[in-house]
């Protein structure tokens, strides 16, 4: 197995993607822990927290946990990528397709989940080397998009992020998500009620997707 297909493995076995913004380094890394302390295991750092890289590199040294991947998210441009990726990140996410950010991740064997809002930029991020893209904004799109995609192009991986709730998991993944990215539902209560509520948050996430692929 290439070291693409065991992280893209990984990814897909741990299934949700915490998307972290913190609103600095410290904020980053305690979001990002609070998840993972809830069971969350994909760690998407986005890069609206400031010093991302920096946060990156801290988790990737603390976390001991080898099923914790720790990637990046709002990647904007190829020198970003290149940032996340020699900060540590194992896999790169952004909200649209860039094919200079594919040619950096490609030259680093990281995998590159491409936002795609239509079957032309899928097609696109295809043919640029993603086998996983992400449906952005997944909330706009709705549940039955991957299905209804899945008909003429049965070989993409779809994972939608934005707008994904604990009530809309099981239509997500009745309809063949390859994993969920979840953000904001994750710490709605932080401001008021610390870091530990992102781990309840987690953990109610981490239960529902257990329950659901259960039934
Ligand atoms: O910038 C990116 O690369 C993103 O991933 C966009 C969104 O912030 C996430 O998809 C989380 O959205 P919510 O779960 O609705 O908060």
């Amino acid at each position: 197995m290439t070291k693409k297909s065991r992280i893209l493995d990984q990814l897909t076995r741990n299934y949700l993607f915490a998307v972290v913004r913190g609103k600095n380094v410290t904020d980053g890394v305690r979001i990002s822990e609070a998840c993972c302390q809830g069971g969350l295991k994909n760690i998407e750092v986005t890069y609206t927290t400031p010093q991302a890289g920096e946060v990156i590199r801290q988790l990737s040294d603390s976390i001991t946990d080898e099923e914790v991947v720790i990637g990046a998210g709002t990647v904007l441009d190829d020198i970003t990528a290149r940032d996340a990726i020699l900060s540590g990140a194992k896999f790169v996410v952004s909200p649209h397709f860039d094919a200079k950010i594919s040619e950096v991740c490609n030259r680093y064997a990281i995998p590159y989940l491409p936002g795609c809002g239509s079957v032309t930029e899928i097609i696109q991020a295809m043919e640029n080397g993603s086998d996983v893209v992400k449906l952005f904004p997944g909330g706009l799109l709705g549940a039955s998009y991957i299905k209804d995609v899945h008909g003429p192009i049965p070989d993409v991986e779809m994972m939608p992020s934005g707008g994904v709730s604990i009530d809309n998991l099981d239509q997500w993944i009745g309809n063949g998500a390859w994993g969920v990215g979840v953000g904001s539902a994750l710490t709605r209560h932080v401001a008021t009620d610390g870091y530990e509520s992102v781990t309840v948050e987690a953990k109610k996430f981490v239960d529902k997707v257990a329950e659901i692929k259960k039934s």
